[in-house]
């Protein structure tokens, strides 16, 4: 492997003036940093430090049996602010499963619990005590981050649900969470919330099982709760859906009550909600899902509501609904807004007509009888929500489940009685109302608490697929993913769509003819829902600096349009072959890392498809989702750093007047950027020479103008025109590993701290692609610090040398007067970033900073090209390709792009 001398890394971060032309002739000296990657779970919690705690009284919910607070210890810092605790000795403290026992299903939610990887990170300690990190926004006492699954039996088969809770051993603290709470001995009284008429039918039969007791919870508290969290707490949850058409509607929290939630169960119930805990049940009917299939299986002999919904889909209701048209002799009654098309009277053929049950299709029955009960149901909700005059409508329960034709048609029947005043609405999550409000009774989860950025949804490799099985693939152990995964590799191709695509005929006012799909079956997880994994991470927050964080979409790029779906999935889809080659040799080429790469890539390949059919899946969908789903889904496969085999750690230091010097700085971010292991275009590149031959080409092709050239701007400012002082703190959002950061962000960073300008490196947390992280930048910078005496001085000032300057002889005193060079983690483990979600540390940092620059094409093209800050910004990225180039800024591949932004106050 080629690499840089030493020369030539001095002459980039300007330490010495050798130029470009004397450097080529020295290329052996090379400078690369040990490639070892810091064992990101080094620390593993082994070495916690426990301190005992001497008070007793900790906030309980009443209904629950008191805390056993022996030997009781705080986990980690005993100075910061709400330490975590734990109860090594509080063993009937069940706290993190829910059940909804309904008619038909029951619902369940469990926590698990994140283990704490970086507790023994010394630079996140100094980064802590430096800018003061507070913990979150978090009022009370803090939640424990975990992740909430949701998951789903048939009541019939309780006996699968009572296996799944003993096989996970959620009743005792759960297989995750045993540093959290102790094992129970089996026949310890475990108390757990319920919620639903099986909490009393079912509850001896827990408790002769399991040994669980029910603590029941009010099936209406439950159900506003779970509605008012989730409309609170989870981005995109609400939905409307007409025509086949479906869109994410964003609530403002401060203007959500009042609102009717609508929920459709077996009966259907009707209430106002007015606020946390303030509701009526206004009305109902007992018109619901209970009635669709117990009718549906009287008349169509269908073994399961999946069954009879999945018939529907191939019904057409005109052969045994009376229309208008068969009154009217095929005409509309227009002069009362009725075409001929309009039910008349469901089922009101029949009537006349010298048919027999056996001479309908089930396929007509079950459609008109699913028209009838949504009709129904739509139009009483209307009714109700303008008898309290409510503006919007919320429909849940699991009648719905997420099937297209359902909702289009209690959107039609909305729409039609409020002449085009009210909008049906839906919810992701709409079947685990009650279960998540159960689940929320648990006082001290904290959950009300949460905001709408503290949860990260993901969706497991499962998420494409359930092989029927109602309660899907919770699997936790990887060999059971893998061979998963093995399993299913037939079916990845055979996925089919559960929504029509195509946008469904109308017949005016009178509403759809038939259900337009593209395949002859459901899917076979419609019923599955498409929710994912709920990630709590108490910690994250808005990135303080954002000048409009309402209005702020991370996502430059909206994958609704078709074009661009189709455009970016075939991208991802060629980069497969290659990530799973790295990914392997990133863990040695084992036999192991083969076979975990193979089900990535299936695993990866499933997702994609199952966003090519329904792109709204997941919620909404932009690039940064997709890039994001990519790194997720490697990282379930336990490739913590699968471009580990070929970041690159060149390093040293460079330097020349403040106009030139900027130029050349900005000039070589912009040429680093090239090194970007996750762009087509640039790996092919990297075939044809070496590192430092594509630097050199690189660099050559950087004559301005750019294309977005706002450098002049930038230098203005920055030389102090109109009397303006150096900006006080600098965010530097860094990018690739290697070149990027040495060639390009380090020497920049070095500039602005000797303009006096602190500088604050945020990298992320987690690997994604060959991006640099937060824990790794230590190491880079102690090497450059050997190099260069403005970073070893900073670096030092900014305590970011602790652990990686132990093996530097010569300069280690502390050097306090310097302005100091820092070190933060952003929160994400993507290309790109959402800075609606930053971690608690970058947040601190940016408390004081008057200058963000991002570089690179996912921090500031893929997300944040139209972010607005409240202080000045500068966007710096090479475009890798060619349709990007084209799309945003009218140029072609390897265009550059300076984009100056002063403050937006
Ligand atoms: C993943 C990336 C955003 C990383 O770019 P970077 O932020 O490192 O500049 C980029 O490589 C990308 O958009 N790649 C996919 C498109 C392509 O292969 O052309
Ligand atoms: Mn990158």
């Amino acid at each position: 492997m080629a690499g840089l001398t030493e020369d030539h890394l001095h002459h980039l971060l300007g330490t010495n003036d050798i130029n470009d032309d004397e450097s080529k002739n020295k290329v052996d000296n090379i400078a690369v940093v040990k490639d070892t990657v810091v064992e990101r779970e080094a620390s593993g919690g082994g070495d916690k430090e426990m301190v005992p705690l001497t008070g007793s009284s900790i906030h309980r919910s009443s209904s629950r049996p008191q805390l056993d607070l022996s030997g009781a210890a705080i986990q980690g810092n005993f100075e910061e602010r709400d330490p975590t605790i734990l109860l090594p000795n509080q063993s009937d403290d069940i706290s993190h499963l829910a059940l909804d026992i309904g008619g038909s299903l029951i619902k369940l939610i469990y926590f698990s619990r994140h283990e704490d990887r970086f507790v023994n990170d010394r630079r996140k300690r100094s980064v802590k005590g430096r800018f003061g990190v507070s913990n979150g926004t978090r009022r009370s006492y803090p939640i424990l981050g975990g992740r909430l699954h949701f998951v789903k039996f048939e009541t019939s088969k309780v006996n699968e649900c009572l296996d799944f809770i003993n096989s996970k051993q959620l009743h005792r603290g759960g297989v995750d969470s045993s540093c959290w709470h102790a094992e129970v001995p089996k026949n310890e009284n475990a108390v757990i919330k319920a919620t639903g008429g099986g909490a009393h039918k079912f509850a001896d039969l827990f408790k002769e099982r399991l040994g669980i007791s029910i603590d029941k919870e009010d099936e209406m508290d439950c159900l506003v709760a779970g509605a008012n969290f989730l409309l609170k707490a989870i981005r995109h949850e609400a939905f409307t859906h007409m025509e086949g058409h479906k869109e994410f509607v964003q609530i403002d929290h401060n203007d959500l009550f009042p609102y009717l939630l609508v929920n459709i169960g077996s009966g259907v119930s009707m209430i106002k909600v007015d606020g946390d805990g303030k509701f009526q049940r206004v009305s109902g009917t007992n018109v619901g899902g209970g009635t669709y299939w117990g009718l549906g299986r009287l008349l169509t002999k269908c073994k399961s509501f999946d069954e009879l919904l999945e018939l529907s889909q191939r019904g057409d209701n005109r052969t045994i609904d009376m229309l208008v048209g068969d009154i009217y002799g095929g005409m509309d009654y227009s002069k009362i807004g009725l075409s001929a098309s309009t039910i008349a009277s469901s089922f009101g053929k029949a009537i006349s007509e010298n048919k027999d049950i056996e001479d309908y299709r089930p396929e007509d029955i079950s459609l008109s009888l699913l028209r009838m009960i949504s009709y129904n149901i739509g139009q009483i909700a209307y009714l109700n929500a303008l008898r309290f005059g409510l503006k919007r409508i919320f429909f849940g329960g699991f009648f719905i489940r997420g099937h297209a034709y359902t909702m289009d048609t209690i959107s039609f029947a909305v729409q039609f009685w409020s002449k085009g005043q009210a909008q049906a609405m839906f919810l992701r999550h709409e079947g685990f109302l009650g279960a998540l409000g159960a689940f929320m009774s648990y006082e001290k989860h904290g959950l009300d608490d949460l905001m709408v950025h503290q949860l990260v949804e993901r969706f497991p490799m499962g998420a494409p697929y359930t092989g029927g099985k109602i309660h899907g693939p919770p699997l936790g152990d990887l060999n059971e993913k893998i061979s998963w995964m093995e399993k299913f590799v037939q079916k990845g191709t055979e996925i089919t769509a559960p929504v029509p695509m195509a946008t469904p005929g109308t017949t005016g006012l009178g509403g759809f003819e038939v259900p337009l799909s593209r395949g002859n079956t459901l899917r076979s997880d419609a019923s599955n829902l498409n929710v994912g994994v709920l990630h709590l991470v108490p910690t994250l927050e808005v990135f303080p600096l954002l000048a409009g964080p309402k209005t702020y979409e991370p996502n430059t790029i909206d994958l609704s349009d078709p074009g661009e779906l189709e455009y970016w999935f075939t991208i991802l889809s060629g980069h497969l072959p290659d990530l799973v080659d790295k990914a392997v040799a990133s863990e040695g080429g084992t036999d192991d890392a083969k076979r975990r790469g193979d089900a990535f890539a299936r695993a990866f390949s499933a997702h994609l498809a199952r966003l090519m059919e329904e792109p709204a899946a997941y919620g909404k969908l932009g690039l940064a989702n997709l890039l994001e789903l990519r790194e997720e889904c490697l990282r379930e496969f336990q490739f913590v750093d699968a471009y580990r085999s070929i970041k690159l750690r060149y390093l040293t230091c460079q330097d020349n007047s403040i106009e030139t010097r900027l130029l050349t700085l900005i000039e070589g971010v912009l040429a680093a950027n090239i090194f970007d292991w996750g762009s087509r275009a640039c790996v092919d590149l990297y075939h044809q020479g070496t590192i430092i031959e594509i630097y050199r080409m690189s660099r050559k092709k950087m004559q301005r103008p750019w294309r977005v050239d706002d450098f002049d701007a930038f230098k203005e400012r920055m030389i102090g025109g109109s009397g303006k002082k150096p900006h006080k703190r600098a965010l530097l959002f860094v990018d690739n590993s290697g070149a990027d950061i040495v060639l390009g962000m380090l020497p920049l960073a070095r500039e602005l701290l000797r303009r006096g300008t602190e500088v604050v490196l945020v990298a992320n947390s987690l690997p994604a692609l060959n991006d640099v992280t937060a824990m790794e930048l230590p190491e880079i910078v102690a090497e450059a610090a050997k190099h260069c005496d403005i970073l070893r001085g900073a670096a030092e000032a900014g305590g970011l040398l602790v652990d990686a300057m132990i093996n530097i002889q010569d300069g280690s005193k502390e050097n306090s007067s310097a302005v100091p060079l820092m070190a933060v983690e952003n929160g994400c483990g993507s290309p790109c970033i959402d800075l609606r979600q930053v971690s608690s540390e970058l947040a601190a940092a940016a408390k004081d900073a008057d200058l963000v620059i991002l570089e690179g094409m996912g921090r500031s093209l893929h997300t944040n090209f139209n972010a607005q800050f409240k202080c000045d910004a500068l966007k710096l990225a090479m475009v890798k390709n060619q349709r990007l180039a084209e799309k945003l800024i009218k140029g072609n591949i390897y265009d550059c792009v300076c984009r100056y932004e002063p403050a937006t106050r």
